[in-house]
């Protein structure tokens, strides 16, 4: 599991390491993590131009130290101090270890050069870290213009987002990579941030932490709360998924969603809707059967004018049985409040933004904010679709898928979404685990067929098998 904690949470957890340490010790440990980091993505050290952008706190202090590392390696190493009170200790080392300061006169010029004239090949971002408010200041601004182009690595986050909520009000670095210490922050997982911190490395720091507020799914987590057939299993003891979905004028929505259903992981998939949808959906997909019992509902998708009375029928029978409900699409627009059976609602942007009465603008800005609001509104396990999905409960626990590719951002893609989430409630997970179990296999099945190229949604049902061997043993 790959655990995303608070800045309060990591502050108490790096007050307790630090009371048992030598001073400085934990920026060390970063340093050398963030130094060695940046000579892997330079492939080598002797020769090569690094720039520090230095602020005002410790965040500043590890690119200090870092860059000393790379200096005593060979670097040609130099630091913009954006704040004249930088990290005493830090600017220290880097002086001794052969490191300069960009003397304040050359810090001109539209596209900026090193000592050497050529321009740096790496920036590192030591500007803010966990101590920094949203958004840049003028002075980080203007040093960042002088060498935009050139790839950043940003120390802990990247400077200019919110930490904990994944926010992203501009202006903010947009890093290639980032070196992070101790845990994830939210701002890893979650977007508009994650897209701006780029692939995210972690240096232990030995923390001892508590729950983490956000967490993402592994292959490893995923084979571990997978449902596998017993060897006595028949197909009723591994669970049915009925599926609504689909009507006369949006037929295809009733296919995908069973595409998703029958993906295998559940003991059998029924549909139940109109007559013509029936029949295609028994032409395409054999297996499937007619209305009788089930162990989770799959409904909306596609039901157009039907919506309504669809979701009425599926809510009844749940009640009636205890049953967990997965409700998409046209039918989310007819929840009135919190529901009263198990449920899970996997709207995208747009559809959260009708539910909430919001602008999807907004929800697109701050999802984690608003899948926790609907979570808590509805009273069920709330699913926000988009790069990095987010699922998320009433009392705010959240997952961040981190499978998938822009290719799946395709018409249909959410119905097979749908269908595979059914089918692991039918199996027996409950709403949080088969909604995150599912969106992380949906998101690596794409992966799979799409190779770096197109897909359509149909061909991903079919793909989870594979990605469910691929899985390590649990
Ligand atoms: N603690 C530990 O054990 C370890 C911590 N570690 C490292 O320390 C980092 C946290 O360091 P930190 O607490 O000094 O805060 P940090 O983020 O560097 O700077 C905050 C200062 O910046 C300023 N400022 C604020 N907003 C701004 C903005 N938008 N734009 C520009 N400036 C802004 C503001 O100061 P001001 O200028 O207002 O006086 C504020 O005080 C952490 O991320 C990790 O990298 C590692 O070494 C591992 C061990
Ligand atoms: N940029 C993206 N990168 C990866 N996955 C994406 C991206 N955009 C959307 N997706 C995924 O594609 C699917 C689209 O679902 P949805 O919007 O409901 O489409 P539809 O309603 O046509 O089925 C969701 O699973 C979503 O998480
Ligand atoms: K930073």
């Amino acid at each position: 599991m790959r655990q995303a904690h608070t800045v309060e949470q990591v502050r108490a957890a790096e007050a307790a390491l630090m009371a048992r340490l030598p001073e400085g010790a934990l920026m060390m440990r970063a340093a050398h993590g963030l130094a060695q980091a940046v000579a892997d993505w330079l492939g080598s050290t002797y020769g090569r131009r690094v720039l520090l952008l230095v602020g005002s706190g410790d965040n500043g202090g590890d690119a200090l130290h870092a860059g000393a590392l790379l200096a005593r390696r060979g670097a040609g190493v130099e630091a913009w101090l954006l704040s004249d009170q930088v990290h005493a200790g830090g600017l220290a080392a880097l002086r001794a270890a052969g490191g300069q300061v960009v003397p304040a006169g050359v810090q001109t010029g539209p596209r900026w050069g090193t000592r050497w004239g050529a321009r740096p090949e790496v920036v590192v971002d030591g500007i803010v870290g966990i101590g920094g408010r949203p958004g840049l200041r003028p002075a980080a601004q203007e040093a960042l213009a002088r060498v935009e182009g050139v790839p950043v690595v940003a120390v802990d986050v990247p400077s200019g987002v919110d930490v904990d909520t994944g926010e992203a009000p501009q202006p903010h670095v947009r890093a290639t990579f980032t070196v992070t210490f101790g845990t994830h922050k939210a701002a890893h997982l979650v977007d508009p941030a994650a897209r701006a911190a780029g692939t995210v490395h972690l240096v232990d720091l030995g923390l001892d932490l508590p729950a983490p507020g956000v967490e993402s799914l592994q292959a490893a987590d995923v084979s571990r709360l997978l449902p596998r057939p017993s060897d006595d299993a028949h197909k009723y003891t591994r669970g049915v998924v009925g599926v609504r979905a689909g009507s006369a004028t949006y037929p295809g929505a009733g296919l995908l969603s069973v595409a998703g259903a029958a993906c295998g992981l559940a003991g059998m998939v029924r549909y139940v809707g109109d007559a013509a949808v029936a029949d295609r959906v028994r032409q395409a997909h054999p297996e499937v059967v007619g209305a009788g019992r089930v162990q989770a509902w799959v409904v909306g998708s596609g039901t157009g004018d039907d919506a309504a009375a669809t979701l009425a029928e599926a809510l009844a029978d749940a009640r009636e049985h205890r049953l967990p409900v997965l409700v998409d699409a046209d039918a989310l627009h007819h929840l009135t409040g919190p529901l009263d059976v198990p449920a899970v609602l996997t709207p995208h942007a747009g559809e959260l933004a009708a539910m909430l009465d919001e602008d999807r603008a907004e929800i697109e800005a701050r999802p984690l904010h608003f899948a926790r609001e609907a979570a808590r509104r509805y009273g069920c396990v709330v699913l926000l679709k988009g790069r990095h999905t987010l699922v998320s409960t009433p009392d705010g626990r959240t997952r961040a898928t981190t499978t998938g590719t822009p290719w799946l951002a395709t018409a249909g893609a959410g119905d097979v979404l749908g269908g595979v989430i059914g089918a692991l409630l039918a199996a027996g997970l409950d709403p949080f685990d088969a909604a995150s179990v599912g969106s992380w296999l949906h998101g690596a099945a794409a992966t799979l067929v799409s190779r770096g190229g197109p897909l359509v949604a149909g061909q991903v049902g079919g793909a989870v098998a594979d990605v469910v061997r691929a899985l390590p043993a649990p």
